[in-house]
């Protein structure tokens, strides 16, 4: 066996060296070429740059195909420029970039650029943000190790795409023309690769995107640009892939951002799995922190004392009278006062008075607009006497010193996910902060997740679309029984500026799934006996609508010896904990099975509060892939 191996490799090194006869490389790029042309029986497929070695110093090489990926190869003596190695490696993703290969369209993170040395090279080596430099001597490292991210006819579909693409690559030690196909259609295929998928994702989102998705990665917008879809359908994903696409073909910052904390956090793990080599050039932060940050660094005061503005807030309310026919809880003002007054950046009664309370509806008292104003006024008051500032100050400030001097160097893109979360102020900073080149602010939302109450029109932050909206239909994450469930949630859409899809017009890339729909008294003793009959594998977590809910569970689960982390301070990366957090908590996060116990929740006596507590259902259900379990409280008397 091993005779017969050793055999054949030289077979196929010699034939690689007639082929290469008459090719004047020197001869220690012949020594590389006859390696990778050995390759070829190990599933790599060669393809040689006809100008070699007179190749233009922008262009590859070799481009070798193989399960690992697709290598944009650089021979040379001394090290590239950056730009021709970045050069080099948008050239070749711009050939593969229409590759449909039978489970989705390839993402830019299947190639990588490696730069190969000539044994002797004694310069520097190892990765850099544009390429791997390694020796000749090096080069099983590259062949033998790493993850099969390609199937053996997707690689050669691969091969044949880049061969018919351009004359500029040829291949060596293969012919396109004499390999079959040796597979079936590609409809077949994706549907097997679905169906052989009951625990892990069927494909993986670092590699593969659907022609939507690639669509809008790639799409050139000629103003401020919006992603929407529902639950599960990408758009984070697609987002990410696109400030990927972005980074590689410039050298600019990119700003990733939200309105909550956690996301953006969640999002960088996320990058930093698909293209670490990138991770420098992103910024990732909620927009208060950017906020605060940009503050600071101006040198203008921007911490928020959070207990002192809990205390100015409680001394108002303490002496509020209560008003008859609006919902008297201080939660309840302070959205009024967080989400329409300062939130929208209203300044003077007289706006207030005619100010769009989207999303904030419900028929109110006449006398509604004066009290909530003198209520305002009184917050302000107890700010300024304690001199500190809260969270929509550190926004409204932020905005105020943009204006005045905006940054020295722009961002080159900002992308704002969970967008249906930000207030007016926050989109208008979103807005300012991107600054005013077309094609950089890309707004990523879906108002059926909307958690919170309040809402804007992208025109009253001077935004318009001009119909350079996508929206995304299949749903990656939610099995089809989840979906379908979910879909029966009547979660109103207040924020629906640009074009928008519901959730139950989602189409369930995966089916299957199972909801349980459990009735009875001890919900503690049912969840607990269904969270330990869930096999080892299975991501879990608790989605609760409040955090004393969330404390309990906590509670509940390490006093039956249960490993449990709260959702508040997980970062995203896998863990074997039972997460346990409120819906706002679980923005941005999935997990194979979710549970949502009951509990009691504050009266909702508007119409507003109702319609936020349906979305933030619909959040928490949508957060399973494959296993919801829905508590129906029989409550004891
Ligand atoms: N093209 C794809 N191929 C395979 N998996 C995908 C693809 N696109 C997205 N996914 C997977 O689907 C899941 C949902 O993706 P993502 O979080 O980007 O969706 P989203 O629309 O931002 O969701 P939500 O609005 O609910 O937060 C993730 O597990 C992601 O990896």
């Amino acid at each position: 066996m091993t005779g017969s191996f050793h055999h054949r490799q030289e077979l196929l090194r010699r034939e690689a060296e007639v082929q290469l006869r008459d090719r004047p490389l020197p001869s220690w790029q012949k020594r590389v070429l006859h390696r990778f042309a050995v390759e070829r029986d190990n599933g790599w497929y060669p393809l040689l740059n006809q100008f070699a070695p007179h190749t233009p110093r922008q262009r590859p090489d070799l481009v070798l195909v193989g399960r690992m990926g697709v290598l944009v190869v650089l021979l040379r003596e001394t090290e590239p420029d950056w730009e021709d190695s970045r050069a080099a490696f948008v050239w070749t993703a711009e050939l593969l970039a229409g590759a449909s290969i039978g489970s989705g369209m390839l993402s830019e993170s299947v190639l990588s650029t490696v730069v190969v040395h000539p044994v002797e090279h004694t310069g520097r080596k190892g990765r850099s943000t544009d390429h791997l430099a390694i020796t000749e001597d090096e080069l099983d490292r590259l062949l033998k190790r790493g993850e099969q991210i390609l199937t053996p006819d997707e690689v050669l579909a691969l091969a044949k795409h880049l061969d018919s693409r351009t004359f500029d690559l040829t291949p060596i030690m293969w012919n396109s023309q004499r390999i079959p196909n040796q597979r079936g259609t590609v409809p077949q295929v994706l549907q097997e690769q679905v169906a052989a998928s009951a625990r892990h994702p069927f494909r993986d989102w670092r590699y593969f995107l659907d022609d939507a998705q690639l669509g809008a990665v790639r799409r050139s917008f000629s103003g401020p640009a919006q992603i929407s879809g529902p639950a599960g359908t990408g758009k984070t994903t697609l987002a990410l892939h696109r400030l990927a696409f972005l980074a590689r073909r410039g050298h600019g910052k990119l700003l990733y951002t939200a309105p909550l904390a956690q996301v953006p956090e969640r999002a960088a793990s996320r990058f930093g799995q698909m293209a670490p080599e990138l991770s420098g050039q992103i910024e990732f932060g909620s927009l208060h922190s950017w906020a605060r940050d940009f503050l600071a660094g101006r040198g203008r005061p921007a911490e928020v004392d959070e207990q002192e503005v809990r205390r100015a807030f409680d001394a108002v309310w303490s002496r509020e009278e209560v008003l008859p026919g609006i919902r008297n809880s201080p939660e309840y003002w302070k959205d009024e006062i967080d989400r329409v007054i300062k939130g929208r950046g209203v300044s003077s009664f007289d706006a207030y008075r005619t100010a769009s309370r989207k999303g904030r509806g419900g028929s109110l008292p006449t006398d509604f607009r004066s009290h909530a104003w003198r209520f305002y006024c009184d917050y302000e008051r107890e700010l300024s006497e304690r001199d500190v500032f809260d969270h929509s100050d550190v926004l409204k400030r932020a905005l105020a010193e943009l204006e005045r001097r905006p940054l020295p160097r722009q961002y080159t893109a900002v992308v704002v996910d969970e967008a249906q979360e930000l207030t007016l102020v926050g989109l208008r900073l979103a807005h300012a902060i991107s600054g005013d080149e077309p094609d950089q602010l890309l707004l990523v939302g879906d108002g059926q997740q909307q958690a919170s109450t309040g809402g804007w029109r992208l025109s009253e932050a001077g935004i318009s679309l001009h119909g350079r909206g996508e929206v995304l239909r299949h749903d990656y994450r939610n099995r089809g029984t989840v979906l379908e469930r979910a879909g029966q949630v009547e979660a109103v859409n207040r924020y629906d500026d640009g074009p928008s899809l519901p959730l139950s017009g989602a189409l369930a890339v995966r089916s299957g799934g199972r909801v349980v729909d459990w009735h009875g008294h001890d919900q503690e003793r049912a969840l607990l006996g269904a969270l330990l009959t869930l096999d080892d594998e299975s991501s879990a977590a608790i989605i609760t609508e409040s955090e004393a809910a969330t404390e309990h569970w906590l509670d509940v689960l390490r006093g039956a010896g249960v490993k449990a982390l709260p959702l508040a301070s997980w970062d995203g990366r896998d863990t074997s904990d039972t997460l346990v957090g409120t819906v706002l908590q679980a923005k941005g996060t999935e997990f194979r099975t979710v549970f949502l116990p009951a509990e009691p929740v504050a009266p909702e006596d508007t119409r507003e509060d109702r319609e936020a507590h349906e979305r933030r259902r619909l959040v928490a259900m949508t957060r399973a892939q494959d296993h919801l379990w829905l508590s129906h409280l029989t409550r004891t008397r």
